[in-house]
C-alpha cells in the first residue's frame, strides 16, 4: 500500500528550480531516504510535502497522517522541556506522553531545563522524542541524526527502524551514507533538483561495480589512481565483456554518480 506519492513535483525560488520535476512513492512499512549534496533540494521537497512550501506544479498524494521533524530543530527556547511536552499533548498528533517521557529519561534530558540551555544534540533528541512519540502513518524527518553522538545516533536509528515493525513509514534525509545503508529500504539520490538515481538499496548495490582500466570506459569516473589507471563505476550489465568487476561500496556509487563525470568513449 502506498502512503505517499509524489509526481513531477516542481518548486522554484525565483528563476531557480530547487525541485525540478521529481517523482517517487513511499510504501507502507518502508524507510525511504533522500540523499544528495548540499543544495540538492531535499529539504524543499520535504517542505512541499508537509505544506510548509507551496509547490509550483506536480502532485502530492498523502494517504494517512504524518508528522515532521524540520531541519532546524528549533523549539520555543524559553519554555521548559515539560512545558514543551504539555504543548505537544495539545497540538501533537496522537501524542503518547508516556513514550516521550521514557525517551527523555533514557537520554537524560531534564524536564525542568529550558530549551535554550540544552546543547544542540540534546535539542535534537528532545525534538525527536516528541515527534517519534506521535502516532502517525508517515514520519517525515529532515536530517534526524545530525549532530548526535554515535551511541545516541544508533539508538535513534533503531527506534526509527522499529517504527516500520508497526507498519509505519519513514521518509527522511541524511548525509550519512553508512546510516542510510543501515536502515533504509529504498533511496533516491537528488542533485540539482532532480532524482538521478532511485531504487532498492540492495538492487542498486548489486547492479553496479567498479572496473579499473587504462582505457576510457562507458561509466562514471570515480578516481584516477597514482598508476594512471582509472576507476570507473559501471552498470554490471553494460560492462565490456571480460573485464574484472569488483563490488562497489554504496559510498563509491554515491560519489561517482553525484560527481557525474560520465566517460562514454
Ligand atoms: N527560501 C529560499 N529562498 C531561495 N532559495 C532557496 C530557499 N530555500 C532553499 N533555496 C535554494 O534551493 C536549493 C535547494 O535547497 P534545499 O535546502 O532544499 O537543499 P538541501 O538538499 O536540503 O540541502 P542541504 O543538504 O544543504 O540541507 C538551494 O539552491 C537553495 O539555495
Amino acid at each position: 500500500m502506498m502512503i505517499l506519492r509524489v509526481k513531477d513535483l516542481k518548486k522554484f525560488y525565483g528563476e531557480k528550480a530547487a525541485v525540478d520535476g521529481i517523482s517517487f512513492e513511499v510504501e507502507k512499512g518502508e524507510i525511504f531516504a533522500i540523499l544528495g549534496p548540499n543544495g540538492a533540494g531535499k529539504t524543499t521537497t520535504l517542505k512541499c510535502i508537509t505544506g510548509l512550501r507551496k509547490k509550483d506544479s506536480g502532485e502530492i498524494e498523502l494517504n494517512g497522517t504524518f508528522t515532521y521533524l524540520p531541519e532546524e530543530k528549533k523549539l520555543y527556547p524559553y519554555l521548559r522541556v515539560k512545558e514543551i511536552i504539555d504543548l505537544f499533548k495539545k497540538i501533537g498528533k496522537n501524542f503518547n506522553e508516556k513514550n516521550c517521557l521514557e525517551l527523555l529519561e533514557r537520554f537524560r534530558i531534564d524536564l525542568n531545563e529550558k530549551v535554550t540551555n540544552l546543547s544542540h544534540g540534546m535539542r535534537t533528541i528532545l525534538y525527536l522524542s516528541l515527534v517519534l512519540s506521535e502516532n502517525v502513518d508517515l514520519y517525515i524527518l529532515d536530517e534526524p541524526t545530525w549532530g548526535l553522538d554515535p551511541i545516541v545516533r544508533n539508538e535513534i536509528l533503531d527506534r526509527i527502524r522499529s517504527l516500520t515493525f508497526e507498519g509505519k513509514s519513514v521518509l527522511y534525509t541524511s548525509h550519512v551514507l553508512a546510516e542510510v545503508e543501515k536502515i533504509a529500504d529504498r533511496v533516491a539520490i537528488m542533485k540539482e533538483g532532480k532524482i538521478i538515481l532511485t531504487g532498492n538499496l540492495d538492487d542498486i548495490k548489486s547492479s553496479y561495480g567498479l572496473v579499473v582500466s587504462r582505457e576510457n570506459l562507458n561509466g562514471y569516473l570515480l578516481k584516477t589512481l597514482k598508476s594512471g589507471e582509472k576507476v570507473y563505476l559501471v552498470k554490471k550489465e553494460e560492462a565490456p565483456e571480460g573485464v574484472k568487476i569488483e563490488d562497489a561500496a554504496f559510498e563509491d556509487i554515491f560519489e561517482a554518480i553525484v560527481r557525474g563525470e560520465i566517460n562514454d568513449r
